[in-house]
């Protein structure tokens, strides 16, 4: 056991389990099916599976290469659970172990769970802690240690990981104060989990500590320092070495003044450069830890040498691989050429081994050489750039992303759609039953044919759009039952993308996603959402959505090529939405929604980066729609965010119409808009789709009472939060049957003024 650090190591390790073993652990416990003792097994199983799998892939057993983290649900989770940073809402009732775990991160009839949002500009979604002014902090929890001694019964000597004081209190939410002002009596406890981390015989740890190396809004940069720089301190005192990582970009000029307090610095090379802190022992992360290309070898041994001639480095990856599927081997159906550019956690691990080993002077030149031959191959191989899709985009006009004035749009889409002031609608999918699902696997192992699967579709859009008929609706959607996810499928009818059948990546607790791979220029054969919509509205007088999932929301959500600007790949998906566009139009739909519900997540963590962001996604999305007719009504959608800090680019997508989550935060996007003096359409959500509960009456008429005093009633529609798909249609029946009366009483409200 070495104190210096290793050769190759990598930040983190998906934890999910190769064939999603911890999502049926975790969901067989909730359903009662697996016990205590049965959860903690199957977990543990799983933990030693990946453990002895990093072994095998070339990382060191005895030198604390192998990271621990290893969260049931969450690892923001977990760091609340180790220090008792229980909310002040569940104070001196909180149950302990499994229970308690789950109460906080899935609630119960009485208590909601702790609110989750996004990691960083990951997909990931993490707990967020709700403190307050009499939060304190210990170690009441001890499973980081269990871990390391876990891992250590195993045969490997770990490094635990824990997210640091300073990230941790970034994140969180606290009633009267600020988060970061807790840090005094934080920190300890940190010193406390190191005390028994060295006692356990660990000798590293790893501090995660991205927030270093964003802007945020609520707190400065110098404090963000002054805190982890506590936190390692901490951990130092109780005799063990810290690895601050940071990653998630450029570390430079933000970790430098931590140089003395850490004993080595993992940083992202991918998206950053190196900080200037003298000899200090730096992780290289030259291996990128969020996307699925394969490594330049060449070029990343190259990075690494010069960077060698300043003091000792090791071997890393830009991130935890927390956002990148298990093992590229699983996937027997993917193109042998497409595969053969790939690299997955498990081949991100070997790269790894490989670059160290290139460094202590023993490459493995056939490694190197099976790189050097992919990298080329995938620069010159065909649909990797193709010629039309690009003539087209050289040739567009400079009014490829206008339209008309909204003004004249505006009265020609009134004339033509005819509805009451305050129109109700919904955002686009409804409930996915269980018979959908099963249709859609069993159509999926060939069990249901083409034929019989269109028709149980069919038979759903029937159901949606009667629904909707009898409910009252103003503008009707089908319910999106053909989509899996909103955008795989899209990438299954583009060209240039490909799907995985193992792919999986944690979005949030048992549930994860598997992202599509856009490998090459895209554009769209032939229309895919146009049947749907025109079966939907064959079935209704009253005008039915076309409904798409935006460029950005499309990117967001997949592994995107990493050799053109994301701006160029943008205009590429916009261009093969105008066209479905072109054909909705021509089949004589009259709105058309374009969905960009990611638009706030991939907002650049630091500031300077964000108007180059924001002006290629607002551009995207108006080529995107900008072909459409003055007449035709463009809707767009936005939620899952805190919307505040993009208005200005919300308002630069030019939709006709807006809707975008609301409910939960109180409308408070309605301030935001009215203070813009945003002038479109605009539907802030009334209903809280993410909760099974049904709203009240008196709370419909509250939200809506908010937003007709900021949005002018021509302007304003009546929706719910966000698509309905997750929920039942118990509970949606009731609760649209509520916004349906509740809009109605806001008219004649509105009316009477
Ligand atoms: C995450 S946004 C979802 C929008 C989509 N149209 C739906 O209703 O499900
Ligand atoms: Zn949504």
């Amino acid at each position: 056991m070495t104190s210096t650090f290793p050769g190759g190591t990598i930040l983190g390790y998906p934890r999910i389990g190769r064939r999603r073993e911890l999502k049926r652990a975790l969901e067989a416990h909730w359903r009662g099916a697996l016990d205590d003792d049965g959860f903690h097994a199957a977990a543990a199983a799983n933990r030693r599976a990946d453990l002895a799998r990093l072994v095998t892939l070339g990382l060191r057993a005895d030198d604390a290469s192998i990271p621990v983290e290893a969260a049931h649900y969450d690892h923001v989770l977990d760091a609340t659970l180790t220090f008792g940073a229980v909310p002040p809402r569940l104070r001196g009732r909180l149950p302990g172990g499994l229970a308690g775990e789950w109460l906080l991160a899935r609630g119960d009839a009485e208590d909601a769970p702790l609110e989750m949002t996004k990691w960083l500009d990951t997909n990931y979604h993490y707990l967020v802690p709700e403190l307050d002014a009499g939060s304190t902090f210990s170690l009441a929890d001890r499973r980081i240690v269990d871990r390391f001694l876990e891992a250590r019964e195993a045969g490997v000597h770990a490094r635990p990981v824990v997210v640091g004081p300073a990230t941790y209190l970034a994140l969180a939410k606290a009633d009267g104060v600020r988060p970061i002002e807790l840090a005094e009596r934080l920190v300890p406890a940190y010193a406390e989990l190191a005390s028994a981390l060295a006692a356990a015989g660990a000798t590293w740890v790893q501090l995660d500590e991205p927030a270093l190396v964003a802007d945020l809004d609520h707190v400065a940069t110098a404090e963000l320092q002054a805190v982890a720089r506590a936190g390692a301190d901490a951990v130092r005192s109780a005799g063990l070495r810290v690895l601050l990582h940071t990653g998630h970009g450029d570390a430079a000029g933000r970790v430098e003044p931590l140089a003395a307090d850490v004993d080595a610095l993992a940083i992202d090379l991918v998206r950053g450069t190196a900080p200037a802190t003298g000899a200090l022992p730096l992780v290289a992360g030259v291996v990128h830890g969020r996307n699925v290309w394969r490594t330049d070898l060449d070029a990343a041994l190259e990075a690494l040498r010069s960077l060698a001639e300043r003091g000792p480095v090791s071997v890393g990856t830009s991130t935890s691989l927390l956002h990148v599927p298990h093992d590229l081997d699983a996937e027997g159906g993917l193109d042998e050429r497409l595969r053969s550019w790939l690299a997955f956690a498990d081949q991100k691990v070997e790269e790894v081994a490989a670059l160290a080993a290139a460094l202590e002077g023993a490459p493995d030149e056939a490694r190197f050489a099976a790189a050097r031959t992919a990298i080329a191959d995938r620069a010159a191989a065909p649909g990797v750039r193709d010629g039309a899709v690009r003539e087209r985009l050289a040739a567009l006009p400079a009014e490829a992303r206008e339209r008309a004035p909204y003004a004249e749009r505006d009265a020609l889409q009134r004339e033509r759609l005819d509805l009451p002031p305050l129109p109700t609608t919904t955002i686009g999918s409804f409930p996915q039953t269980g018979e959908i699902r099963a249709a859609r696997a069993r159509h999926a192992r060939g069990e249901l044919d083409d034929a019989a699967y269109a028709e149980v579709l069919r038979a759903e859009v029937r159901r949606v759009v009667a629904l909707q008929e009898e409910l009252g609706l103003d503008v009707l959607v089908h319910g999106e039952p053909e989509r899996n996810d909103m955008v795989q499928y899209f990438a299954e009818h583009f060209d240039g993308f490909a799907a995985t059948e193992h792919g999986w990546v944690q979005s949030y607790g048992s549930r994860a996603t598997r992202p599509s791979i856009l490998w090459g220029d895209v554009s769209r054969p032939a229309p895919f959402t146009v049947e749907w919509i025109a079966y939907a509205q064959s079935l209704t007088d009253r005008p039915v959505k076309g409904m798409l999932t935006g460029p950005v929301t499309i990117l967001a959500w997949s592994f995107v090529r990493d050799d053109q600007p994301l701006g160029e790949t943008a205009d590429q998906v916009a261009l093969a939405l105008a066209d479905e566009i072109a054909d909705l139009e021509a089949a004589g739909v009259s709105i058309v929604q374009v969905d960009e519900p990611a638009l706030r997540e991939l907002l650049p963590l630091r500031r300077e980066a964000r108007p180059d962001y924001l002006a290629w996604s607002v551009d995207a999305f108006r080529l995107a729609t900008a072909g459409a007719a003055p007449a035709t009504q463009i809707h767009t959608h936005l939620c899952y965010s805190e919307f505040n800090a993009v208005v200005d680019a919300i308002d630069g997508l030019d939709a006709d119409v807006t809707s975008i989550e609301a409910a939960r935060s109180r409308m408070e996007v309605v301030g935001a808009l009215t203070e813009h003096g945003f002038g479109r359409g605009i539907g802030p959500g009334v209903y809280d789709i993410h909760s099974p509960r049904v709203p009240g009456a008196d709370e419909l008429d509250a939200l809506l009472a908010t937003a007709t005093d900021g949005i002018p009633a021509g302007l304003l529609w009546v929706n719910p939060d966000c698509g309905l798909k997750t929920r039942g249609y118990e509970e949606t029946v009731a609760s649209l049957r509520g916004l349906v009366e509740a809009a109605a009483r806001a008219r004649a409200a509105v009316a009477v003024r």
